[in-house]
């Protein structure tokens, strides 16, 4: 299964959010990384066929998503970003709901809301209106209302935003549970979330694709880009201004901070061997 995205286009008005995208994925847990306005969203929405695009194609083993229409749609599952929740139902009336406007008979329903709510830890509230449901129950509901019809590809737009670090934890573990013969796309800024589920990472900026890997590939790359050194207090925003400061942090006494880029001081500093995705990030997509 291959899912092409060719020469993407969508614009607001004058302004392009995305300009000629060119992307394709394969089954496994696809991490895209971009800061906002990067695109994340506009790509997910034409994806999922919510938005109409402006230039550009969405190609499935070779066939555009929009002349596969509701075969398309049957083996896609969502989970958007805004919630517009139906709050005066209960999370077992608002999933079977959604599992028949998904086209799954009464039974192939029933069956499944009952697993999907095991697997999020929800059995025991279902029953509950989802008015009374926490942020991190509310994103359990959602992920198993796009889980529903078992679908071979999977976008989840910020499925951990705005959670503790219990309930994201056990969302990520729940994505990462999932079976790698589907496409999984996921976007977050939680960086740390992306490096432990993604297979690959896809960097967005300003509507383009600027660089995708493994995130061993990515630290890789900048990996002599990366530097540390201590650094007064009172010569911190000098530093700012001069370099990309990425962690300010206390060692031995002193204040160090990281430095993430092409350009970075002669003297004084030191490479360090543990690099992060937040460094990629860094050097890739920080202003
Ligand atoms: N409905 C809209 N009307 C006008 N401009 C929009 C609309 N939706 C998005 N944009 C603009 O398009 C660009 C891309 O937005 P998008 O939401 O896709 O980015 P994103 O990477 O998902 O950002 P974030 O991380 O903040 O969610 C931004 O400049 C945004 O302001």
């Amino acid at each position: 299964m291959q899912l092409e995205i060719r020469n993407l286009k969508k614009r607001y008005g004058n302004q392009w959010a995305l300009n000629g995208l060119t992307v394709t994925f394969g089954p496994g847990v696809y991490g895209i990384l971009g800061s906002n306005g990067a695109g994340k969203s506009t790509m997910m929405n034409l994806l999922t066929d919510n938005l109409k695009r402006d230039g550009g194609e969405i190609l499935l083993d070779g066939i555009d998503i929009l002349k596969l229409g509701r075969d398309y749609r049957k083996i896609l599952g969502y989970m958007p970003q805004q919630q517009g929740f139906y709050e005066q139902m209960t999370a077992d009336t608002f999933l079977f709901y959604m599992a028949r406007l998904k086209g799954l008979n009464r039974k192939q329903a029933a069956a499944e809301i009952d697993q999907l709510l095991q697997v999020t830890g929800l059995a025991g509230e279902r029953h509950k209106k989802l008015s009374g449901y926490s942020g991190g129950m509310r994103q359990r509901v959602l992920l198993a209302q796009a889980m529903l019809g078992n679908p071979k590809i999977l976008i989840l737009d910020e499925p951990t935003a705005g959670l503790d670090p219990k309930e994201r934890i056990r969302i990520r573990n729940f994505i990462s549970s999932l079976s790698r013969d589907r496409i999984i796309l996921l976007a977050t800024h939680i960086v740390s979330d992306i490096e432990s589920i993604s297979d690959r990472i896809i960097m967005m900026k300003k509507g383009k694709l600027i660089g995708t890997g493994t995130s061993a590939d990515l630290m890789e790359r900048v990996a002599d880009k990366v530097r540390e050194m201590p650094c007064e207090t009172e010569a911190l925003s000098g530093m700012q201004k001069k370099y990309r400061v990425g962690n300010v942090f206390q060692r031995d006494g002193k204040t160090w901070v990281r430095l993430v880029g092409d350009k970075l001081p002669g003297e004084g500093c030191y490479t360090t061997d543990h690099l992060s995705l937040e460094d990629v990030y860094l050097y890739f997509l920080g202003e």
